[in-house]
């Protein structure tokens, strides 16, 4: 089974997520920065809009139905995230946290276990996904390989690779197919989830299949955006787009896969 991870940045944007059936739907701002937060007003419109739906991603009128989405946040870097954490409200599935800055594990899994802490106090539910960059030396962190190892180490359930910056250089352009199935290894030697981020294509997918890579997740912001705008993930969600991802990553998951 495979997800599909889409960012939204306001109310509209999840209604149309929830429309197109998205799996994991995460609450990001793509303004400031790979993992920025929205307002945490928004992230409280949308619990009370799940509460009202009670419990299940499903409209009252029956128009809108997603009895799969779960919500994510993403929290922003080690500087941001203590001042939000807090208001993550309970109806949310995952939260991140940025690695950036962190050149020493140690540091890192520190960081992990304040945030994992915080949300355990708060927030049961809540499940901090470990982030590694693939331009980590960009971001100023630890290599992803070692970053899945150590979230592997630590017991976490998944991990992301994403960019740091939004540069038009995605994770596929960064690291060699070799990396990726290296961090797919130490993966699934520990049980753990992973999914790829970072400038996603839609014609990506097939290409990572072949070669072998199947990541649990995708999860995608510009190539769910309108492809004629020029200020592309920053830009606003489009249907057909958001088709499309659907339907290929529901591809992958039926029992016979096409292409
Ligand atoms: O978590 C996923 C990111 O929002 C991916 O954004 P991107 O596809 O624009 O790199």
């Amino acid at each position: 089974m495979r997800d599909l991870l889409v960012s939204v940045r306001d109310i509209a944007e999840f209604e149309q997520a929830i429309a197109a059936k998205v799996q994991i739907i995460d609450f990001k701002e793509p303004n400031h920065g790979a993992l920025a937060a929205v307002d945490p007003l928004v992230w409280h419109r949308a619990s009370a809009i799940v509460v009202a739906w009670g419990g299940a991603l499903m409209h009252p009128i029956g128009k809108l139905r997603s009895k799969h989405s779960l919500l994510s946040a993403a929290l922003g870097e080690s500087e941001d995230y203590g001042k939000i954490i807090d208001q993550l409200p309970q109806t949310f599935r995952f939260a991140k946290v940025g690695p950036s800055g962190i050149d020493c594990p140690k540091r890192l899994a520190r960081l992990w276990r304040d945030a994992h802490h915080r949300l355990a106090c708060r927030n049961a539910a809540a499940e901090l996904v470990p982030v590694a960059y693939a331009d980590h030396q960009l971001a100023g962190c630890v290599a992803p390989e070692r970053i899945f190892q150590l979230a592997a180490e630590l017991g976490f359930k998944r991990c992301l690779i994403d960019t740091f910056e939004k540069n038009g250089a995605g994770s596929l352009d960064l690291l060699s197919f070799d990396r990726f199935v290296r961090l797919q290894r130490i993966a699934e030697a520990a049980n753990m989830k992973w999914s790829l981020a970072g400038s996603m294509r839609l014609e990506s997918v097939d290409l990572l299949n072949s070669v072998g890579i199947h990541p649990d997740c995708f999860a995608v912001r510009g190539d769910v955006c309108d492809p004629d705008s020029k200020i592309g993930r920053r830009g606003k969600l489009n249907a057909a787009r958001l088709k499309a991802w659907v339907e290929k990553v529901g591809l992958l998951s039926s029992p016979i896969q096409l292409g």
